[in-house]
């Protein structure tokens, strides 16, 4: 472990003030020790430097998913006062509303039986793939503006998927504030031909088997049982979500000075919230993570189609169990110091962890806390989790996103061979389909940390709790 950090708990670390110069408050990470060699000097730096925002709340904390990230760490979670505070496209990340959703079909794994091959095949060609994919919707300019502000509903309006979906839908898949001015045409181009897309390289669609139920009682109540197939998929806002945030980078940078706002970073770029800086990037913002959920929406409805088609099951038959967004700023009332009071909360690589009874929640699920969706790896086991009232009192109700990159991209690909990573897959009975193997190494199971150490963590550190292990079928990847 570094130097100067203290373990305050069997799996929780503070950064003291002091760390790096001008902290205003302590940071906080969750880790193993089994986990602490992943540790990143440069990750933790990242972390005491989110902790000398202005206006910054309790803590700048991190998930055991954390690595080094633009600005922010990913696994980072941040609140900001909402008078003295700001807002960061740094502490939201690129892909804005990168989110997971996990939905269960009526099959089991021995109805997949001789029909495996040709799922995945006609997944591939059924949602489309790759950095530069394109979509087969046609949509205008002024159905974009739609599709900003509606988020999910506009695709359920469309035909793409039920009502009974978005109340599913962290934010009901649409959140207010929605500024569509505050979307570059440059941002709108590249949306308009991207929607319904997967992307490329983490991004996924990947078929799986609920191999365990840890928790009967919860698993009931999401509606998931032992043997069922689920497919969950992983992907953002694509090239909109990227352009507004890059645009907005540039403006928050230039506005600084004027702010009187000094930073260790200029990745961490951020306006006061309430200053026309700030309320152009949440509005801009909040219409890329409507846009994810409708390509979601979009993707899930789809898949949806084929295993109907394949398997001769019921469109209906086949139920969202929830979808997540684990890369976006949110208004959100949380206890500060016994007083209910509204923060501007970051989660960059963080989910949100509801625990019972919170608002926000589908009523269904209410009794058990959100359900939390970490995906592993292609080659490892993924979790459905549930938020608790720990998480409220410690993270400002978040939890980990995923297991966390490990390997660098570049590094991945010279020591992973695509070809065999894809023959080992499929002797392991996962088959994955892409467009190239190189594409595939990058993403190998060892470029991210275990995963059921990552959810053992934040299992035991009581910031979600584990529901079912699910392992891989077959996967598709960008
Ligand atoms: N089940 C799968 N999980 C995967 C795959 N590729 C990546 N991942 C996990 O997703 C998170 C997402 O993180 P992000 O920061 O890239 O959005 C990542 O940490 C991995 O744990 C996959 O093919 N299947
Ligand atoms: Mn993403
Ligand atoms: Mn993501």
């Amino acid at each position: 472990m570094l130097e100067g950090i203290n373990m305050i708990g069997d799996l929780e670390w503070e950064v003291p003030i002091g760390y790096v110069p001008d902290m205003r408050v302590p940071g906080r990470f969750f880790l193993s020790r089994a986990l602490a060699e992943t540790l990143e000097e440069g990750a933790v730096r990242q972390l005491a430097n989110v902790a000398t925002l202005p206006g910054i709340v309790k803590h700048s904390l991190a998930m055991p998913d954390i690595h080094w990230g633009y600005g922010f760490p990913i696994g980072g979670v941040a609140a900001f006062d909402m008078t003295e505070g700001v807002i960061s496209p740094g502490g939201v990340g690129f892909d804005i509303n990168c989110g997971v959703r996990l939905i269960a079909t009526p099959l089991t794994e021995a109805d997949l039986a001789g029909k495996k091959r040709e799922l995945i095949e006609r997944l591939f060609s059924a949602v489309p793939t790759g950095v530069g994919a394109k979509s087969a919707l046609r949509v205008s300019n002024k159905d974009l503006t739609a599709v900003m502000v509606d988020g999910a509903r506009w695709a359920v309006e469309r035909g793409f998927g039920t009502g009974a979906d978005l109340v599913r839908c962290e934010a009901e898949g649409a959140m207010p504030g929605a500024d569509p001015d505050a979307v570059s045409a440059k941002a709108r181009q590249r949306g308009v031909p991207q929607i319904g897309t997967l992307g490329a390289g983490n991004h996924f669609l990947e078929v799986q088997v609920a191999r365990e139920i840890v928790d009967p009682e919860a698993a009931k109540v999401f509606g998931i049982a032992e043997g069922q197939v689920c497919f969950m998929v992983h992907c953002g806002s694509r090239g909109l979500g990227h352009q507004v945030a890059t645009d907005h980078l540039r403006t928050l940078e230039s506005a600084l000075a004027g702010y009187r706002i000094h930073l260790p970073d200029r990745q961490l770029a951020c306006a006061p919230i309430d200053s026309p800086e700030g309320r152009a990037y949440y509005g801009g913002m909040v219409c890329a993570a409507n846009y994810a959920w409708a390509n979601r929406q979009v993707i899930m409805h789809e898949a949806k189609k084929v295993f109907a088609e394949l398997f001769g099951i019921d469109y209906d038959a086949m139920r969202l169990i929830y979808d997540v967004a684990h890369n976006v700023a949110k208004f959100e009332r949380h206890d500060v110091d016994g007083a209910s009071t509204e923060v501007c909360v970051h989660r960059k690589g963080a989910t949100r962890a509801f625990g019972p009874g919170a608002p926000g929640i589908p009523r269904e699920y209410a009794g058990v806390g959100q359900p939390v969706i970490i995906p592993g790896s292609m080659g490892t086991s993924s979790f459905l989790l549930h938020g608790t009232t720990t998480a409220m009192q410690k993270t400002w109700g978040s939890t980990c996103h995923g297991a966390g990159r490990v390997l660098s991209r570049s590094k991945a690909k010279k020591e992973v061979r695509g070809k065999e990573l894809r023959e080992h897959l499929a002797g392991e009975g996962i088959l994955v389909r892409a467009h190239s193997d190189s594409a595939l190494a990058e993403e190998a199971p060892e470029v991210y940390k275990p995963s059921r150490e990552v959810v053992r963590v934040v299992h035991e550190a009581g910031l979600s709790n584990i529901v079912v292990r699910l392992e891989p079928l077959g996967v598709i990847k960008g």
